[in-house]
């Protein structure tokens, strides 16, 4: 499948997309390292230390979308190698959500990247519906269902639905001249000469 944010990193569509957008808690973290995620959210909202809103998403997401949870930060692991098989099955592409989960190890093993607050053992009750398609507020943004999510190493960044076609291509362009840049600066050129910046108090220029 393709790369819904064209690969690009989370800091270069934050960088790129003049402020459209919005970059998560940075409590919000991979589960595992190396975990990757982008494509457009199917947002769920639940109540924190109940996880059957999850069970239920799993079921009603459709293909090629990311699970965006609000749990209210709460430290439970909702979500777990049961639910990530259970999505991987669904073909769901990952899980951001602003509590906590648990089974990591195993989710790095599956290769389901996962985003969340805590990991965390401790388990859930299984009572509250919750409600799918709806804004939700995570890791203090607030995400439309059919928003862009891309995760990374970096953490979270939402891209709202009708800014992402320009975002993506202010990607490209920052990226091509950050290419240009790492030229330079591998030929031996400074930052400082690259970005035109000041060389500061002068205590490191020439003397007069
Ligand atoms: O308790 C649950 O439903 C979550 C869980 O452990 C899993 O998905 O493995
Ligand atoms: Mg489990």
């Amino acid at each position: 499948m393709t790369d819904a944010a064209r690969g690009h990193s989370t800091a270069t569509l934050y960088e790129a997309s003049s402020s459209a957008a919005r970059a998560c808690d940075p409590a919000l973290r991979a589960a595992w390292p190396g975990a990757r995620v982008a494509g457009p959210a199917f947002t769920v909202q639940g109540i924190g230390g109940d996880n059957l809103a999850l069970h239920r998403a799993v079921a009603a997401a459709p293909v090629g979308s990311v699970l965006v949870v609000d749990l209210q930060g709460a430290q439970y692991g909702h979500w777990g190698e049961i639910l990530a098989v259970a999505a991987q099955q669904r073909g769901i592409l990952g899980l951001v959500v602003d509590g906590g989960v648990r089974d990591a190890a195993e989710q790095a093993e599956l290769d389901f990247p996962v985003f969340a607050r805590h990991v965390t053992v401790v388990g859930t009750g299984k009572e509250h519906p919750g409600q799918f398609d709806v804004p939700v507020r995570v890791a203090d943004v607030v995400v439309h269902p059919g928003d862009l999510v891309v995760g990374d190493a970096d953490g979270v960044v939402v891209v709202p639905a009708e800014a992402v076609a320009t975002t993506l291509d202010q990607s490209d362009d920052r990226v091509a001249a950050e290419r240009r840049a790492l030229e330079a600066i591998r030929s031996g050129v400074t930052t400082l000469e690259y970005y035109n910046l000041p060389s500061g108090s002068g205590m490191s220029g020439p003397r007069t």
